[in-house]
């Protein structure tokens, strides 16, 4: 379980997140959604470690993680997906997932995350992770990466950008079976109306706090006709 303490952020002087209370009970998949500028990527770097908080504190299992590193965070389950996977040189497809997998894998292993995230196995598996890669493709794979990578808690920051040309569809059953599978949290940040569908709890952020959280059944309905700015139920 995580839980965020009267956590609170500044930068640059402008208060970012004020006082945020949020518990992630354990696999959950919850959706954190709210106005553009509220402070949800804000709030994900603060659980990952890339940001401090000012104040409040994080736990993990009842654990005080708030003063941990990002290193510390990820060998303790903490997953974040960013934009893109990061690149080394000489790195293949093949070794990316198999390190994040932290195991010896097999070809055919390696083969099923990346047919999973929609990408023919045989054509990527011995790629380099370099420019070469369209930024779609590069999306899938950091997926097929934090999927290998099966840990207590995976942070997605909206995940579906990018990814247009990628049936939207595969991308809601890709999560559905990372929940049913690793039996740990899902947190993502999306503004999609069917990634917020397949949530357990909806968290909406707004003006750095935590306006509202609850099931979908109790949140949707007040954001349908609330204009938040946002690019709320648009189809990818
Ligand atoms: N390092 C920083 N320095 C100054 N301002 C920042 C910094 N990081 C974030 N902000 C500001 O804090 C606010 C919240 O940003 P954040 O990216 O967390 O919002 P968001 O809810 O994820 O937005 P979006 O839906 O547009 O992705 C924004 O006004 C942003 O400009």
């Amino acid at each position: 379980m995580l839980e965020l303490k009267n956590v609170s952020f500044s930068a640059d002087g402008k208060e970012i997140l004020k006082n945020i209370n949020l518990v992630i009970e354990n696999e959950k998949f919850v959706v954190m959604t709210g106005p553009n500028g509220g402070g949800k990527s804000s709030l994900a770097k603060i659980i990952a470690g890339i940001q401090k908080p000012d104040s409040g504190q994080i736990l993990l299992d009842g654990k005080d993680i708030t003063d941990w590193s990002i290193t510390k965070r990820a060998n303790s389950g903490i997953s974040f997906a960013f934009q893109q996977p990061v690149r080394f040189k000489g790195v293949t497809v093949k070794d990316l997932i198999t390190l994040a997998s932290g195991k010896k894998m097999s070809t055919i292993s390696v083969c099923q995350y990346l047919s999973e995230v929609g990408l023919c196995a045989k054509d990527y598996i011995d790629r380099e992770i370099n420019g070469s890669l369209s930024g779609g493709e590069l999306k899938r794979i950091e997926i097929a990466t934090v999927m290998a990578r099966k840990t207590k808690l995976t942070l997605f920051d909206e995940p579906e950008a990018g990814i247009d040309l990628w049936s939207f569809k595969n991308l809601i059953d890709v999560f559905e079976k990372m929940h049913a599978e690793v039996r740990g949290s899902i947190l993502i940040i999306s503004h999609q109306e069917r990634i917020l569908n397949i949530a357990d709890q909806i968290v909406v952020i707004s003006g750095g706090q935590v306006s509202q959280v609850g099931t979908k059944e109790e949140v949707l309905p007040g954001l349908f006709g609330v204009d938040l700015g946002c690019k709320y139920f648009k189809e990818v």
